[in-house]
C-alpha cells in the first residue's frame, strides 16, 4: 500500500513507464493542476497536498493491469477514458505513454480547455479530447474504457458497451462500493467482471474485466443509431 508522496513516487520510478521524461511531463501537469485549481475547482484544494498519492499514482496504477502486448498493438483503438475532468485518469496515462492514443471524454466547456491546454503544453501528440457528451460521442473500437468517478458500474456498461468488443479492457477505480456495483450488475453480466484492490486507498477498489456481451442491459445508441 503506498501511503505517501515518496512511496508514491518510488513506485511509478520502478515501472517502466517511470522515465525522466515522463516524470518531467507529470510534475509540469502537477505545476498546471495547482495553479489552475485557483481558476476552477478541478480538483480538491486539499488533495493536492498528495497529488501524486490521490490523483497521479491513483490514475497511473491502471497501467499495472494492462498487458503489454495489449499497450503495444497499435491496431487495437485508442484508449478510452470518460468524465476525465481535471485529467484522471487520461492526463496521467497520456504523459505516461505517449505513443498511446488517449482520447479523453469530457463535456464541461473549461475542463475541454483545460485538458487540450496541458494536452500542447506536454506535447502529448496522440492524446485528444472529445469534448461532448459521451452520449454524443461517435462510435469506436477500444482498447481500454476507464473512468474514475464517472458514474455507477451499470449506467457506465449500458452507455459504453457500443465502445468495447470483447478484446476491451475496463479499468474503472472506484471507491468502497466497488464490489456492491459488481455484485448488483445482472446476474448474465456481474462473472465479467471482478474489483482489484487499490494501491493508494485501502478501503477502495477497482473494478476490471472484458464485456463479452450485454445480458439484459440495453446500451445506449449513438443519435445516427450506430453501435
Ligand atoms: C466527478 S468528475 C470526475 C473527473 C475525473 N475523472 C476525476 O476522477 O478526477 C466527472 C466528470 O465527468 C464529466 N461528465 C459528466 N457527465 C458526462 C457525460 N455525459 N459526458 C461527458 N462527460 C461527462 C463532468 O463534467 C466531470 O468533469
Amino acid at each position: 500500500m503506498i501511503t505517501d508522496e515518496a512511496q508514491a513516487r518510488a513506485w511509478l520510478a520502478a515501472r517502466p513507464e517511470g522515465t525522466p521524461e515522463a516524470f518531467d511531463r507529470l510534475e509540469t501537469l502537477i505545476a498546471m493542476l495547482a495553479q489552475e485549481n485557483t481558476v476552477q475547482n478541478l480538483v480538491a484544494a486539499a488533495s493536492l497536498e498528495h497529488v501524486w498519492q490521490r490523483h497521479i499514482i491513483d490514475s497511473a496504477q491502471l497501467l499495472a493491469h494492462v498487458p503489454r502486448e495489449t499497450l503495444a498493438n497499435a491496431n487495437l483503438g485508442p484508449w478510452l477514458d470518460l468524465g476525465t475532468g481535471a485529467g484522471f485518469p487520461g492526463l496521467v496515462i497520456a504523459a505516461l505513454c505517449p505513443n498511446v492514443p488517449v482520447v479523453m471524454v469530457e463535456s464541461r466547456a473549461r475542463r475541454i480547455e483545460w485538458l487540450n491546454r496541458v494536452i500542447e503544453a506536454l506535447g502529448l501528440r496522440r492524446a485528444s479530447v472529445e469534448g461532448r457528451r459521451l452520449e454524443l460521442v461517435e462510435t469506436r473500437i477500444a482498447r481500454v474504457i476507464s473512468a474514475r468517478a464517472f458514474a455507477p458500474l451499470d449506467r457506465l456498461v449500458t452507455l459504453s458497451a457500443r465502445f468495447s468488443t470483447k478484446d476491451t479492457l475496463w479499468l474503472l477505480p472506484k471507491g468502497r462500493m466497488a464490489a456492491k456495483e459488481v455484485e448488483e450488475l445482472p446476474r448474465g453480466i456481474k462473472h465479467m467482471f471482478h474489483v482489484e484492490p487499490s494501491l493508494t486507498d485501502a478501503e477502495s477498489g477497482m473494478i476490471a474485466g472484458h464485456l463479452l456481451h450485454v445480458g439484459n442491459l440495453k446500451p445506449k445508441k449513438t443519435p445516427s443509431g450506430q453501435r
